[in-house]
């Protein structure tokens, strides 16, 4: 990928500034993008702290981009993809790469089906060719607090091909992103290893939200880690049967939640600032999927309804 690459950001929230944000350290070309009626101020003065270290960027705000873009970001949570799907539209060429960055089952993730669950009317595939879209999983716990992202954990970011493989422009992305100090990596099989995130996140993230817990005491309490192995064991079954299969223990997996200690999950977050929550996609869709495979799923179910509630409860 030629450098200085031009990059568009839409979302500009913890995950969209800290990519943004790196990227534009290293000396790319990075934009914010927004409806015009949501620009607040032309540019946003981010300082991304991640352990000691603190770099500050600047990163200017626009409503529409020209030229287009060569990669676009998406890093709005999944509820609110339709309503950004005609700026996705609106500011990508033909040539335009666009990394949709959400958690859960992405609306690519079924070749040929609209899942309803995070693309009700199937806005967001049509504004978004499959062939520009390259697939994502973010390893990381990241949280914005006024201009400071703050970066408790950066794993990995996984790039992949959506129809599985990698390619030569996987490769190229997953270069731009680890040489600015993202660590990155292509994956084989991203579907897999979305699947794989979806294990905790599902969990972890509405029964944080459920009970206003961080992760280190969360994953403290052996009553409510029954849901979460149970959850856990049928999202493994609904896995192997839609060719995801995940091989690792519950308990190691449990083991890599319980690093990263005082940590709020994305929903927490979006639960003590009033916003909406994310569980449609995290939940509903992966359920929808165990249903259309026919297998009952009744620990999600329990997750599905008490974070639905919680949801209603907000509105
Ligand atoms: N935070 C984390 O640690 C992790 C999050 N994720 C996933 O990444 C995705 C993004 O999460 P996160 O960064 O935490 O979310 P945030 O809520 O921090 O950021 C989302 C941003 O979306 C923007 N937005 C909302 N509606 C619109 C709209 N209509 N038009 C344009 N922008 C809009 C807002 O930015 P603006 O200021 O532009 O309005 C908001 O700041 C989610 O799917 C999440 O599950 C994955 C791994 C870890
Ligand atoms: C919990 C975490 C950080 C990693 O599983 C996450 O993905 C989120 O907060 O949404």
């Amino acid at each position: 990928m030629k450098k200085p690459t031009y990059i568009g950001v839409i979302g500009a929230g913890s995950i969209g500034c800290w990519l943004g944000g790196r990227l534009k350290a290293a000396g790319h070309e990075v934009a914010i993008l927004r409806e015009e009626e949501r620009i607040k101020a032309p540019h946003e003065n981010l300082v991304i702290k991640e352990g000691e270290e603190e770099e500050r960027v600047q990163v200017p705000v626009l409503s529409a981009l020209d030229p287009k873009p060569d990669i676009l970001l998406v890093a709005v949570k999944a509820m609110f993809l339709p309503d950004v799907a005609p700026l996705i539209a609106a500011n990508m060429s033909e040539e335009t790469l666009v990394l949709p960055l959400q958690n859960g089952v992405p609306y690519w993730f079924m070749k040929d089906e609209t899942i309803v669950d995070v693309d009700p009317v199937g806005s967001v595939r049509t504004a978004i060719p499959r062939d520009q879209t390259i697939g994502t999983v973010v390893h990381a716990a990241v949280s914005r607090q006024g201009d400071w992202i703050n970066v408790k954990k950066a794993d990995t970011l996984l790039l992949g091909e959506v129809d599985g493989g990698t390619s030569e422009r996987v490769a190229a992305l997953t270069a731009l992103f680890r040489d600015a100090g993202v660590p990155s990596e292509e994956d084989e099989d991203i579907r897999r290893a979305i699947w794989y995130k979806i294990w905790g996140n599902l969990t972890m993230n509405p029964l944080s939200a459920l009970t206003r817990e961080t992760m280190d005491r969360l994953l403290a309490d052996e009553q409510l880690l029954v849901l979460v192995r149970g959850a856990m064991e049928e999202l493994r079954e609904v896995g192997a049967a839609i060719g995801c299969p995940i091989e690792q223990s519950v308990d190691d997996r449990l083991d890599v939640a319980r690093t990263l200690g005082v940590f709020k999950t994305s929903m927490l977050q979006d639960l003590e600032a009033g916003r909406p929550l994310e569980w449609k996609a995290l939940v509903a869709a992966p359920r929808a999927i165990a249903k259309s495979k026919g297998i009952d799923t009744p620990f999600i179910d329990s997750i599905l309804g008490l974070i639905r509630l919680l949801d209603r409860s907000l509105a």
